[in-house]
């Protein structure tokens, strides 16, 4: 694969995808550690919000330790040259939440839908393009629609007014063919100007090389999380990514020494848990499931003695997608009482 000379912009989701792992208790002060330090080794962009996005804090998703103006409003002062992005759940979050994050001096929004649902980010996109902001569809769970389909959403988002579309994958379950052919479909038909992005987990093992065939394809936009912290078994680690670009001379803009220092020194103190492949992280990629899932199933597990894997294997059978975390327990105890009436 020879991408030498190509240039792409990094988007490091630490403080928001790894918001999940955290179970969305990051300090001020580690958001703002983590933030400066990202700018300093020259990150172009930076994700702060609930894991799920503007206004996700609820009973459904988890309350968070700060709103996201008190993060947006604690961290942007320090960044001298970083631009903050969030990301917005049409039904998560609302129009209201969006104009709040802007008055903050937000750059960035990405609205994010399932992959088959992409008609229901034509309010909060629109709103987006008119506030100014640079704003990017975020088509989640990118597995469970085909390229075509996929592409066909992603021209409906561009139609709302995105400027760029990811293929996100929300379960960590693509290949690297599957990725270059969902990239490679956006890129025949959206417009020439209108960007691709890729949005990556590691649950096989795979954030890298899928990065990469999503650059070979046509993404210019590519995420990660500094030491992997994010939902599953973590983004794609970025500064393993940004040392890989640097081996093939694709060119990132951010230094690796100092993006190192940052997972080493500032991220991985801050981690409850190793973000790791885990049997149940492993399972998450394997049966296409929500990475987002793997603490609710982790807890469902320790409730109903049904162990994790078998809950997130039930949960990927049913077709479980994101904003149905209610569904987690509801299997869970399902289980359970079947294993009771089976015994
Ligand atoms: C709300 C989700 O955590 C968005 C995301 O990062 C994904 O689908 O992956
Ligand atoms: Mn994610």
């Amino acid at each position: 694969m020879n991408l030498k000379g190509r240039k792409i912009i990094l988007h490091d989701n630490t403080l928001r995808d790894g918001m999940h792992p955290k179970r969305h208790q990051i300090t001020i002060e580690q958001m703002i550690a983590v933030a400066k330090g990202l700018d300093e080794a020259g990150m172009p962009l930076l994700e702060i919000t609930h894991g799920d996005g503007l206004g996700g804090g609820s009973v459904n998703y988890g309350f968070p330790l700060h709103s996201d103006v008190e993060y947006l409003n604690a961290v942007l002062p320090h960044l001298k040259r970083t631009k903050v992005s969030a990301l917005l759940v049409p039904g998560i979050g609302t129009v209201d939440h969006l104009r709040a994050a802007h008055d903050c001096g937000l750059h960035t929004v990405r609205v994010a839908t399932h992959c088959t649902e992409a008609d229901v980010a034509e309010q909060h996109i629109a709103v987006a393009r008119k506030l100014g902001l640079d704003t990017v569809g975020f088509l989640m769970m990118a597995h469970m629609n085909t390229p075509e389909k996929l592409a066909g959403q992603a021209k409906l988002m561009e139609s709302f007014g995105a400027e760029c579309v990811y293929v996100t994958d929300s379960a960590g379950y693509l290949l690297p063919d599957g990725v270059t052919e969902r990239v490679a479909a956006l890129r025949a038909v959206l417009r020439p100007e209108t960007q691709i992005g890729f949005h990556g987990h590691d649950n096989l093992a795979m954030g890298v090389a899928n990065s990469l065939a999503a650059v070979e394809a046509g993404a210019v936009r590519i995420d990660g999380s500094t030491n992997g912290l994010g939902a599953g078994a973590g983004n794609t680690r970025l500064e393993v990514f940004v040392a890989v670009c640097n081996r093939m001379e694709i060119e990132t803009g951010v230094d690796l020494y100092q993006i190192m220092d940052v997972a080493e020194d500032i991220v991985l103190p801050m981690m409850d848990h190793m973000v790791r492949i885990d049997r149940d992280a492993l399972t998450l990629g394997y049966a296409g499931v929500y990475s987002t899932f793997l603490l609710f199933a982790k807890r469902a597990s320790a409730k109903y003695g049904v162990s994790a894997r078998d809950i997130l294997v039930e949960l990927g059978r049913r077709g479980m997608v994101a904003g149905q975390e209610d569904m987690i327990e509801d299997t869970a105890m399902t289980l359970a009482r079947e294993r009771r009436m089976a015994a």
